[in-house]
């Protein structure tokens, strides 16, 4: 029952929809008892001789009012019960939604993909049951077992009712046992559809992978595993449902046999009439399905509230990343000042970032390079507040960036990673994902600057391609460039690329690189590259190693120290060399 007080919150807002529903389902209990008692009494009738015309024709006309009406009310409780229902899960879905996509990068850290989807799929549907059927099975159990109660014990006999209710209580105990343990093991049976949801969702997104690296044998052996697991765990949840409705069956059978061994013997001694005892037999059918109804309900209650813990569980997860009260709704612009004396991201014991300062003045390129793992994207990570647990403070025109309102944040910032998520919809709706309201030229121009233009006009549709499941018809330079574009559309006050050129060609990044420049002279650049060609005419280069600054300083300044910055651009020279006379060779 705990799950019905869970969802008093939503049942108050529903009240008048539920009190409606409930009301129409006792009036359906009530025209329930006429049919037994109406055929009790023709039976009576025919075995007394007494049966007349018109006494047939009344009967059949109340039976047939009865039907009518029955019809008439069970639509009116179904929309009210089963339409609340319905909102509750709409409710919940857009709650959980909004959750999620308020969320921090550590939510999602701790949460699997398809754990998450479990939850807004296969949790959300338990729930909404509760509300539809778990009410109806509810209300209905009780209004239709104490009405037909009632009718046998005021329209036959009490007595004879009290004895044919004595395997009744039985059901109650039983239900009760196997309540606790049918909740235990609905957890266990979610948990394992998670993780079977998780699985298939890692498996599809990685079937590359998979197949190129010839592990689909052992893929698919593993996700053999997870389905035995998972259904040897529903199957004791169907076990322990199964010991429920063959108990109800037993004890109604039992009661009939109490009615018609007792039943029989009150006719012989003429305390109840023949067509009482139709009457009563009828009665007791009717009791079958409130019998179920309980059973049922117990199933439905215990995977709701399973299924409520979860989701409450998530819901009550709170983002680190949150809004002061007096947060500052305006564009963040200016100068950024970036002064980390240390981050360790959470749950890590090494720190990711020590002692980094830095003033990027508005108009000025900063490029980030390094070792792999050295804390480029950590950098740029904190920059776009995906964490806020550090020691130190990152400001932008002077103001704290904790201070500016995320929403109002955000959006000033352009972020491209080396591998950006497209959204299966046209080239154009990704490039003005960010600014919908860009105009068809705005887009036009985007391209250009990020040197997709001319990729574009030779695909077949053009601007109105569809790029595919996260962008799979696009090469991973074209990939790239498009994420720039859409970068650009928002002409972002501050803009991050990190490694966002390496799928592209050397000239290609010169040119965008040239573009960026002219495009933003009064905003900000951030560019961390592991080709030091990308970074080569920013205002000031940081050189980091294992989350701390090396090296700084232009490039000129850059190379005529020696370090890992001048020993890495001959390198790269040298292996340019090396390729380009590789290309002369082949032709
Ligand atoms: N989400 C995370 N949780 C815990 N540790 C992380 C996380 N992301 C990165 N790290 C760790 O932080 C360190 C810096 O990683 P980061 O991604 O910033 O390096 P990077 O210089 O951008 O590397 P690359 O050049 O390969 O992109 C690494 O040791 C990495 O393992």
């Amino acid at each position: 029952m705990s799950i019905f007080r869970k969802l008093a919150w939503f049942f108050k807002i529903e009240k008048w929809n539920y009190l409606i529903g409930v009301l129409f389902l006792l009036l359906v209990a009530i025209l329930n008892v006429v049919p037994p008692k109406i055929i009790g009494n023709l039976v009576q009738e025919i075995s007394t001789k007494g049966l007349t015309g018109v006494s047939l024709a009344i009967s059949l006309v109340i039976l047939a009012s009865v039907g009518v009406l029955q019809y008439l009310f069970r639509y009116i409780w179904r929309a009210r019960i089963f339409g609340g229902a319905a909102r509750l899960e709409k409710t919940l879905r857009s709650h959980l939604f909004t959750h999620y996509m308020q969320m921090d990068q550590t939510f999602y850290q701790e949460h699997r993909t398809g754990d998450l989807m479990a939850h807004a799929t296969n949790d959300l549907q338990a729930i909404q049951q509760v509300a539809g059927s778990g009410i109806l099975s509810f209300a209905d159990s009780i209004i239709t077992g104490i009405t037909t109660i009632i009718a046998m014990m005021t329209l036959v006999d009490w007595r004879l009712t009290l004895l044919a209710m004595i395997p009744f209580p039985l059901l109650a105990i039983s239900a009760g046992y196997l309540g606790t343990k049918i909740h235990i093991a609905f957890r266990k049976s979610q948990a394992a559809f998670s993780r079977l949801n998780n699985k298939t969702q890692e498996s599809i997104m990685g079937i590359k992978v998979i197949k190129s690296l010839g592990q689909d044998k052992e893929d698919i052996a593993d996700f053999k595993r997870l389905v035995d697991e998972t259904i040897q765990i529903n199957r004791k949840v169907n076990m322990l449902d199964a010991l429920f409705n063959p108990m109800t069956t037993v004890l109604i059978g039992v009661s009939y046999m109490i009615t018609l061994v007792l039943g029989g013997s009150f006719v012989v001694h003429n305390v109840i009439n023949i067509g009482q005892l139709v009457s009563f037999i009828s009665y007791i059918t009717m009791l079958i399905w409130p019998m179920f109804a309980i059973g049922n309900l117990f199933n439905i209650m215990e995977r709701g509230n399973a299924s409520y813990d979860r989701v409450n569980l998530l819901l009550h997860a709170r983002s680190s990343i949150i809004d002061d009260k007096h947060a500052l709704k305006k564009r963040a612009t200016g100068d950024l000042n970036f002064n980390i004396k240390s981050f360790t991201y959470p749950g890590d014991e090494q720190r990711s970032l020590t002692d980094v300062h830095f003033t990027l003045p508005a108009g000025h390129t900063i490029g980030l390079v390094g070792r792999v793992g050295t804390g480029k994207s950590t950098l740029m990570k904190l920059i776009l507040r995906e964490f806020d647990d550090y020691k130190g403070a990152i400001s932008v025109g002077g103001i704290n960036i904790k201070d500016y309102a995320l929403n109002s944040y955000l959006p000033s910032l352009g972020y491209v990673p080396e591998e950006s998520f497209l959204f299966s919809d046209t080239i154009k709706n990704n490039i003005r994902f960010g600014n919908f309201e860009a105009s068809d030229d705005a887009v036009i121009e985007a391209a250009k600057k990020s040197d997709l233009y001319a990729d574009i006009l030779d695909q077949p549709n053009q601007f109105d391609t569809e790029v595919g499941e996260q962008g799979v018809s696009l090469s991973g330079g074209q990939r790239q460039r498009l994420a720039i574009a859409r970068a650009l559309i928002i002409n972002p006050e501050m803009l991050l690329l990190d490694d966002a050129l390496s799928a592209v060609d050397g000239e290609t990044e010169h040119a965008i690189l040239q573009e960026l420049r002219q495009e933003r002279k009064d905003k900000t650049t951030i560019i961390a590259a592991h080709r030091l060609s990308s970074v080569m005419n920013a205002n000031e280069i940081l050189v980091l190693d294992d989350g701390k600054i090396i090296q700084r300083g232009t490039h000129a300044e850059l190379m005529a120290q020696k370090g890992w910055y001048q020993d890495m651009f001959h390198r790269q020279q040298m292996e340019t060399k090396i390729e380009k006379e590789g290309d002369l060779n082949a032709e």
